[in-house]
């Protein structure tokens, strides 16, 4: 039984950062799926960061090791897929063998505990007899918040205590709650500080070769995937080269024909225009494994060839006392500090896409890596639910991106299209139209050979635009601000909770402009008003103008126009048609007609008033400022 005994120890990281955006219940679903992995329980250990420092998250875990006694077991007899309880129990009615009496019982305990977790939610803290229960929660006595507090490092099951086992007898795998300390005045450095802390905290408890990193809404989805990814790192003749093995991100909640595109993000990250000189990926994020080594700055050729055989048992005359010491100072903001982590060891600090920074270095210095996108997928998450969120996730990585790789070249490719929208009046457009029609009818030609629908290809078309005019633009400015020192990097949490009409609207389809005045809907309003602004004007030039004959570079720009009109459709229906909560807040929409109507004043009062009389809203308008 080689094999099975030469598997090395994986320790699994799950990050959470706010119990509201992030709901423990479904942090908790994450951390059940990946606990009861097809994988050795005694080489098994699972970490939950949670930078949200919330007795709320703490509690669900606490929840969610008592579950796991029955859950584990019973996984493992009728083969469950997927691992989440969450998604099982939506997915099945009955178990696969028929033993209805085991599933509704173990159904029975995770609804109770679902329940017991979302009224801790409603009423925003533990109950004082819960509490009572369990000592942990005293570290949240003082007062802690999620910005101020000491380090909280709680083994909620230790894997090495043979009273540790489930239902059955079987041993449990190791089970960790931490919050690193924070302080006002000293930078978090966000995600990459929270997985550097659990790297400090978990070689003092389990040690594990191996890290698996998922977000805390990345469930896995097969049992089997650290299993599988373990043929990589122990191949005899390949293993030792590679430091990480990636997964695409994929989504659980994508609609039929993916409004906002989330499907393009796998492309995206695995297009990344780098030196990917290996054939692998660059980034490091969701559903990644890689070696302590090559995570704790190693070069590849000074790492011994062989050392997946490491974990960490404790010394004997270490006791518990010692050690919770021990782990409190590895997760303080002294212990970061003085180490340097981010600068000379582990996840690097500083940019909004830490993973795609560390997969570089890690290249960097002679590793490989490798892209592993199995048939049934690996991990899946949530995707953004609204076009605002959309934009801002967006925004995040392409600042990061734009960070890495700022150039003038990726400056001048961002603002081209941005440009080109604004003067699509001029004739400068024509090279540009044909560039566009090529790239769109091979792109329809790709989507639709992939098993897309021509609906998936046109809503992806619109968001990519959207993004370019949005997401990419704001990034620019923040990234220059930043390289001239006036703003700081930030990283904006993308919720994982949407309020229940909005999510319907999802489920059918509609993009989501609800809420306040923004920025982002504000530009997307005033150039596709502008687009729609122009086809009329052009139209009008064909219809009482010369006609069409002699004008073919302007044909050009009609048809661009119209092309544009048509792909922005439902931005029109959201600023004057709609008239539910996700419809265009009426700030913008009054905004970007003030400000086209503006733009295109001369030309609106060249006209005659008889030409425009089909067109009420802007006859209207015209009145209005005239
Ligand atoms: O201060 C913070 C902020 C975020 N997170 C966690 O980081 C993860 C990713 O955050 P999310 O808001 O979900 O961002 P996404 O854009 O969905 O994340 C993608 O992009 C990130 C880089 O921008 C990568 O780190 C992620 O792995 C990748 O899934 C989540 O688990 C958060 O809880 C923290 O732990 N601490
Ligand atoms: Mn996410």
């Amino acid at each position: 039984m080689g094999y099975e005994d030469e598997l090395p120890i994986v320790d699994v990281f799950i990050c959470t950062a706010d119990p509201l955006i992030e709901p423990p219940s479904i942090v908790i679903n994450t951390a059940l799926s990946v606990m009861a992995y097809d994988y050795p329980s005694e080489k098994l250990a699972v970490y939950l960061s949670d930078d949200g420092g919330s007795e709320l998250t703490f509690y669900a875990l606490l929840e969610a090791a008592r579950f796991s006694r029955h859950w584990i077991p019973f996984c493992k007899k009728h083969h469950v897929e997927p691992r989440s309880p969450a998604v099982y129990f939506a997915e099945t009615t009955v178990s696969g063998d028929g033993d209805d009496d085991e599933w509704s019982m173990v159904k029975r305990l995770y609804d109770e505990m679902e329940n017991l977790i979302e009224e801790a939610v409603k009423l925003g803290r533990v109950p004082e007899e819960i509490k009572e229960q369990h000592g942990g929660f005293s570290e949240w006595r003082s007062g802690a918040n999620s910005r101020d507090h000491q380090s909280i490092v709680q083994i909620l099951i230790d894997g090495r205590d043979p009273k540790s086992v489930d239902i059955e007898g079987s041993q449990l795998p190791t089970l960790v709650y931490m919050a690193r300390e924070k302080r006002p005045n000293h930078p978090h450095n966000f995600k990459a500080g929270a997985m550097n802390a659990l790297i400090r905290v978990s070689s003092a408890i389990s040690d594990g070769a191996i890290i698996l990193n998922v977000d805390c809404d990345m469930y896995s989805n097969s049992s089997k995937s650290v299993r599988d990814v373990m043929c990589f790192f122990m191949d005899e003749e390949k293993g030792h080269e590679i430091a990480y093995v990636q997964f695409p991100q994929k989504f659980n909640n994508v609609t039929k024909n993916d409004i906002y595109g989330s499907s393009m993000i796998t492309t995206y990250e695995v297009d990344f225009p780098g030196i990917d000189g290996n054939g692998g990926p660059l980034y490091i994020g969701t559903g990644c494994f890689h070696r302590r080594e090559s995570l704790c700055g190693k070069k590849f050729n000074d790492s011994p060839k062989v050392e997946l055989k490491r974990g960490l048992n404790m010394s004997p005359n270490d006791n518990a006392l010692n050690l919770q010491e021990r782990l409190k100072v590895l997760a303080s903001c002294t212990y970061e500090a003085n180490t340097q982590w981010g600068n000379e060891v582990g996840l690097k600090y500083g940019c909004p896409v830490e993973d795609v920074i560390t997969g570089l270095s890690i290249q960097c210095r002679g590793w490989k890596s490798v892209y592993y996108n199995p048939k049934r997928d690996g991990f899946l998450g949530i995707a953004p639910t609204t076009l605002a969120q959309v934009i801002l996730q967006h925004k995040r990585w392409s600042e990061g991106d734009l960070q890495i790789f700022l150039s003038s070249v990726s400056i001048i490719d961002n603002l081209i299209p941005t440009g080109c929208n604004f003067q699509v009046s001029s004739a400068w457009c024509i090279p540009f139209a044909y560039a566009f029609i090529a790239k769109y009818a091979n792109s329809v030609f790709e989507s639709l050979q992939s098993g897309d629908t021509i609906r998936g290809w046109w809503n992806e078309t619109r968001i990519t635009l959207i993004k370019r005019t949005t997401s990419y633009l704001f990034a620019t400015i923040d990234t220059t601000l930043k390289l001239s020192g006036i703003d700081n990097s930030s990283f904006a949490i993308t919720s994982k909770v949407t309020d229940p009409e909005a999510s319907e609207r999802y489920e059918s389809e509609l993009i989501e402009f609800g809420g306040s005045f923004s920025p982002s809907f504000a530009i997307l309003a005033i150039l596709t008003l502008h687009h729609l602004a122009c086809l009329v004007f052009g139209l009008k030039s064909v219809v009482f103008g010369g006609g069409v004959g002699g004008f073919e570079p302007f044909l050009m720009q009609l048809i661009m126009c119209g092309v544009l009109v048509g792909l922005n459709m439902p931005v029109y229906e959201g600023m004057f048609l709609r008239k539910d909560k996700g419809a265009m807040p009426g700030s913008v929409t009054l905004t970007s007609i003030v400000l086209v109507v503006m733009i295109l004043r001369r030309r609106l009062r060249d006209m005659k008033t008889g030409e425009l009389r089909a067109l009420t809203i802007m006859n209207g308008f015209r009145k209005l400022f005239k």
